[in-house]
This record gives C-alpha cells, sequence and structure tokens, in this order.
C-alpha cells in the first residue's frame, strides 16, 4: 500500500476565466436547503424541519384547545390558526398550508394527513401523552417530527384514576343519579373499603406510579405488572412487580396504565378475565382499546368484574346505545383524565415551547419518532454533524453514475467508550449527505434510516477505539462505499472502496483522506481533487487557472505517494468554477484525473 504524505498550503486568494463539462451527470444541487451550514457560524439549529424558503413566520394549526399560555407562547413565534372540530378532509385540506399541527387525543392523524400537506407539515405535536391517535409510520415516512408533552398532565391523570377507584367503590355516580332521581336507596348503595385491599397496577410508568403513591396512602396493598418497569423504583415506593398472570389472579382492583400498543392492544379478553378474582374491579385510564369491550360486558355481566369506572373507550365518544356504557355496574367519564386546568395549562405550554423549538431547528427533547439526544451531547457533536453530512455528499459524488450505492460502511475513530458515543445523529446526517445529492427526497433526523432502507442502501458502523484521551468525541470519522466505480480513480482505496475520511480541526470540519492519498482540507465552499503527477509548480498552475476566472481559493493541500511520483491535491473554493475553467485544469498536462465537489 502506498504511504501518502501531506503537505498543506493555505492560500489566501486567487482566481480566472475558462471551462470544461463536469465528468458526471450527477445533480449537484439538494431541494431543500442543509440544516448544517458552515461550522463558523456563531448559532446554527442542529436541525431545520421547516423548507429553507421560509423566511415568513411559520403556521400552527392548533385542532384542539389549547391552554392560553400555549397559544400565547406560539403566537410570539408563528400564525396561528385555531380551528377546532375539522372534518378528516377540512383537516386534509388546511394542512397544506401549515408547518405544524398541534392536537389531542379527539384528533386522528392518519397517513392521508401527512400525503396531503405534500412536506410542509414538519412538525406535529400531541398535547398529552398518548400518540396512538398519530400515524407514526407514516411521520416518519415524510420526515415529519412528532413530539408530545408527556409530563404535564401525569398527576390529573393519576388524580382521575384514584377519582374513579373511590367513586366506583362507594357507587358515587349511581348513588348520585338515584339521589336526583328523587329516590333515597341507602341499602342499593353500600359500598366496599379500599383498605387492605389488593391493587394490580398495570403499567408502572408515569401515571401507575403515581396511582400506586396514592393508594399506598389509602391503606391498599399495592402490585404492578410492567415487563419494562426497573424493579428498585417500585420497591423505592413499597410496591411489587409481579407477572401479568399472578397480577390479574390476585387483584381486588385492577388499574390500567399501559400505551395502546400492538401488544396492549385487547389485552383484557375474555381469556383473561376468566383468570381473574370473582368480583373483580377494574379501572381504566389509559386507552379504551386495552380492554376488549364486549368481553368486559360479558364479564360484568357473569359476576367475573363486579364494577367498571371507565375514562376512555375504543371509540370515542361511545355509539349512545353502548352496553358497556349503560351497564349499571359501570362508572363513566368523557375521557377526562388530564383535564383539569393546571394540567390543560401545562400540556400547552409543554407542547408549544417542543413545537417552537422544533421548528427553531432544535432536537425537542420530548421526540417520540426520531433519537432524543440530550442537548449537551449535541452542542459537542455539532461539528462533527457538519462533518458527517460533508463527507457523505463527498463520498456519494465520487461514484460514477449508474454504479448505484447499495453498502456503505462508516468507521468512527474516538477514545470514548462505545457507550460513551452516541453516533445516531452522525449517521443519520451521513444518510442525508448520501442521499439528498442525488434525489429529491428531503431527509432528516426522523426519516434518515426510512429513507436509506426504502433506496436499499446498507449503512453499517464500526468503531476504532483509539488509546488517549477521549477529550474530543471522535478523531475521524470515515464513509467508504463499497461495489462502486469512482469519478475519481484515486478515491478508490487499496480495499476497493470509495474512501473518504474527515476530522474536525478547531471546530471545523476537515477533508483528510480521500482514497489511500492524505490531504487536508477544510469542507467549507467546495472541494476540486486533482490528481497529477507531483513536480513543482502544479499549485500555482492551477491556483492561477482558477484566479483568471476569480475563483477564490480558499485552501489547497497536497498529499503524494512519494516525491515525483502521484499526488492528489485537494483545492478548497468558495464559488463554483465554469466549465471552461474545470476544462482548463483538465488540460494542464502533469493533471491525470480531476473532480470537482459541491459540499
Ligand atoms: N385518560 C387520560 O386522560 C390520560 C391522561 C394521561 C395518560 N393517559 C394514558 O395513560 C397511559 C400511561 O401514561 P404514562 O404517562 O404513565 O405513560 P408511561 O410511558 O410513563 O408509562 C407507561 C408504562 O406502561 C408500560 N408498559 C408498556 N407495555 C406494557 C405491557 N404490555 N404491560 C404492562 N405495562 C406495559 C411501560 O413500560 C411504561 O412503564 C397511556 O396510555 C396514556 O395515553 C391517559
Ligand atoms: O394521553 C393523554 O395525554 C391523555 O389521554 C389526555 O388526552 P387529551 O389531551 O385528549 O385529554
Amino acid at each position: 500500500m502506498a504511504t501518502a504524505h501531506s503537505q498543506t498550503l493555505r492560500i489566501s486568494s486567487l482566481s480566472s476565466s475558462s471551462s470544461l463539462s463536469l465528468p458526471s451527470k450527477l445533480p449537484l444541487s439538494s431541494a431543500f436547503s442543509v440544516s448544517f451550514r458552515s461550522s463558523r457560524r456563531a448559532s446554527r439549529p442542529l436541525v431545520v424541519f421547516v423548507s429553507a424558503g421560509l423566511d415568513a413566520k411559520p403556521t400552527v394549526l392548533v385542532a384542539e384547545k389549547l391552554g392560553e399560555a400555549g397559544l400565547k407562547l406560539l403566537k410570539e413565534f408563528a400564525n396561528v390558526d385555531c380551528s377546532y372540530n375539522l372534518s378528516p378532509e377540512e383537516l386534509c385540506t388546511k394542512i397544506s398550508l401549515c408547518d405544524a399541527l398541534i392536537v389531542r387525543s379527539g384528533t386522528k392523524v392518519t397517513r392521508e394527513v401527512f400525503e396531503s400537506s405534500a412536506g410542509r407539515l414538519k412538525v406535529v405535536g400531541r398535547a398529552g401523552v398518548g400518540i396512538d391517535n398519530v400515524d407514526l409510520a407514516a411521520a416518519t415516512e415524510h420526515g415529519c417530527l412528532v413530539v408530545n408533552a408527556p409530563t404535564a398532565n401525569t398527576v390529573a391523570a393519576a388524580e382521575h384514576g384514584i377519582a374513579l377507584l373511590a367513586a366506583m367503590a362507594r357507587n358515587v355516580a349511581q348513588a348520585d343519579a338515584s339521589v336526583k332521581a328523587g329516590k333515597w336507596q341507602r341499602n342499593k348503595y353500600v359500598g366496599v373499603s379500599l383498605v387492605g385491599k389488593t391493587l394490580a397496577v398495570m403499567g408502572f410508568g408515569k401515571v401507575g406510579s403515581e396511582v400506586a403513591r396514592r393508594a399506598k396512602g389509602l391503606g391498599m396493598n399495592v402490585i404492578a405488572h410492567d415487563p419494562y418497569a426497573p424493579a428498585d423504583r417500585a420497591r423505592a415506593i413499597g410496591v411489587e412487580l409481579v407477572g401479568f398472570g399472578e397480577a390479574i389472579a390476585t387483584a381486588d382492583f385492577i388499574s390500567l396504565h399501559m400505551p395502546l400498543t400492538p401488544a396492549t392492544n385487547k389485552m383484557l379478553n375474555d381469556e383473561t378475565f376468566a383468570k381473574m378474582k370473582k368480583g373483580v374491579r377494574i379501572v381504566n385510564v389509559a386507552r379504551g382499546g386495552v380492554i376488549d369491550e364486549d368481553a368486559l360486558v360479558r364479564a360484568l355481566d357473569s359476576g367475573i368484574v363486579a364494577q367498571a369506572a371507565l375514562d376512555v373507550f375504543t371509540v370515542e365518544p361511545p355509539p349512545k346505545d353502548s352496553k358497556l356504557i349503560m351497564h349499571e355496574q359501570v362508572t363513566a367519564t368523557p375521557h377526562l383524565g388530564a383535564s383539569t386546568m393546571e394540567a390543560q395549562e401545562g400540556v400547552a405550554i409543554e407542547i408549544a415551547e417542543a413545537v417552537v423549538g422544533a421548528l427553531k431547528g432544535e432536537l425537542a427533547s420530548t421526540a417520540v419518532n426520531a433519537p432524543m439526544v440530550p442537548s449537551e451531547v449535541l452542542t459537542e457533536l455539532q461539528p462533527y454533524v457538519d462533518l458527517a453530512e460533508k463527507l457523505g455528499r463527498l463520498a456519494v459524488q465520487l461514484v460514477a453514475g449508474g454504479s448505484g450505492v447499495k453498502t456503505v460502511k462508516v468507521t468512527y475513530a474516538s477514545a470514548r467508550a462505545p457507550d460513551d458515543l452516541d453516533t445516531r445523529v452522525l449517521r443519520a446526517m451521513i444518510t442525508k449527505g448520501l442521499i439528498e445529492p442525488i434525489s429529491s427526497v428531503f431527509v432528516n433526523l426522523v426519516n434518515a434510516d426510512f429513507t436509506a432502507k426504502q433506496r436499499g442502501i446498507r449503512i453499517t458502523e464500526e468503531r476504532i477505539i483509539l488509546d488517549g484521551s477521549p477529550e474530543s468525541p471522535v478523531e475521524f470519522v470515515q464513509v467508504q462505499i463499497a461495489n462502486v466505480e469512482s469519478r475519481f480513480a484515486s478515491a478508490i482505496s487499496d480495499s476497493g472502496e470509495i474512501k473518504v475520511e474527515g476530522r474536525v480541526k478547531d471546530g471545523i470540519p476537515h477533508l483528510t483522506k480521500v482514497g489511500s492519498f492524505d490531504v487536508d482540507v477544510s469542507l467549507e465552499g467546495s472541494i476540486i481533487l486533482c490528481r497529477q503527477v507531483d513536480q513543482p509548480g502544479m499549485i500555482g498552475k492551477v491556483g492561477s487557472v482558477l484566479g483568471q476566472e476569480n475563483v477564490n481559493v480558499s485552501f489547497m493541500s497536497v498529499g503524494r505517494i512519494a516525491p515525483r511520483k502521484q499526488a492528489v491535491m485537494a483545492i478548497g473554493v468558495d464559488e463554483q468554477p465554469s466549465k471552461e475553467t474545470l476544462k482548463k485544469i483538465g488540460e494542464i498536462p502533469a493533471v491525470e484525473e480531476f473532480v470537482f465537489l459541491k459540499l
């Protein structure tokens, strides 16, 4: 293998005029401007979700009632259209004029909504926890970020769960209706006590654990079932985590607090009701779909379930003649779990901040369909993110037309321990760099993996663990594209792949290797790569051709195998040289091949 040396020259400014057609047919510009700009800019968004031409205020459609404080925040940044009770058709019509949509649980954000938005919709904010009313797969495919407000209504939901538990046990709703009907039925509405009874909390997350804490205060014996909850968190509040079978078989009361997922759909059904203690009482403030409602009616009729208190239903609002709602042993509320003044103000602020942040290009910490990376990690990774995207852009432009990119290997060399380096953002940005120059697809952190998969590009990642101080997160990043031909033969490494490697120096991304040649050019503006026979005067010759067209050279570097043998010259240019100028470079006798690459 050739040992490549490199010499770096900083050249202030050279220029000229002339031309040549580009050796490849690759479209070099992308439909959207790129989110990561020159690392010399003072403050840059990490991810731009709004299309580039959007200099005017973005438009946010608020499709369900939102607290005033949240609306105020939104209005400071965006045009806010509050249109409630839209039909699905009206929503699809409006959405093409909106950059963000805010909903609660009452609006179905379907695939049709994303399709109708024609790419403009960049953020869906769910003012609450459950995102089962948003088609997440469709959102991801359309590069639309989904954020929720996961914490502000936790206490409200837990309090409602406890309210339903107590109201059910003491027949509060039924007795109230009876008194209002002019009756005085003291013997009919004898209840059951909570103290000393076993409550099974199904789903020991935010709401479930708050319900458990409160139920302990009421003197209940609380057990919980949650396959993903840490046992020590449960133990800390005196709750034992048990298996599903044990939970439903031993409980006097069951309270549901898991999300609706394919795994939890109709989790309580004929089979599971049959395994419960006769006379069990059930509370559901999670999602209606976790119970098979017809099976619950049967279980109530047979007495397996003595009572149910339900805030949520498979279809909301439920049909007026619903046997379940009309059942005497059922207490029902119209999805009120999150509906306290306090929770709604909190949720509105939480979602408004997340949506505004996302529209500004910040990564929301409550993103549902994008990697959640802590902001300090993002800040540290920022120049590497820039590097990653540019290496992807360079690598794909080196591929000869018709080769078809299928296999990409990314290597990160770092002194950090593998679990101390989150490469998801870097991989996404390399994918963005690889795909955007060759398609009209807008790639962001949300849809990068999906888009790569859809295009049949397999991206594998590898780590080189370096000795030494782990001060900087990454020493260098390599992008290799296998099984392709290159427009610039020197970009093919000894092992046969197109290879580009880069580093961050003083906060600025640099290209430091092309194929087997060491170079050093800062990744700003565009780049000309030239292979020539190493000889005196080459830098001057190329520089003066560019100078004649007033093309500003920002950086130049020569990597060579050995003195007077082949060398690769990397030239950073601020402007795009004309075809004539590129042709003149190609005509310099010692130049064997060259390529112009747009960053
Ligand atoms: N009625 C309302 O107005 C209202 C208000 C807030 C939340 N909710 C609903 O309550 C539920 C819980 O909300 P949260 O904020 O506590 O969410 P969370 O994500 O904090 O907790 C959900 C818990 O369910 C667990 N889980 C997942 N699959 C499970 C399974 N198969 N079996 C048992 N546990 C499982 C998870 O591990 C997690 O700990 C959600 O469905 C949410 O939509 C309803
Ligand atoms: O998942 C949630 O946050 C609750 O179900 C609340 O839904 P809502 O915002 O429609 O009240």
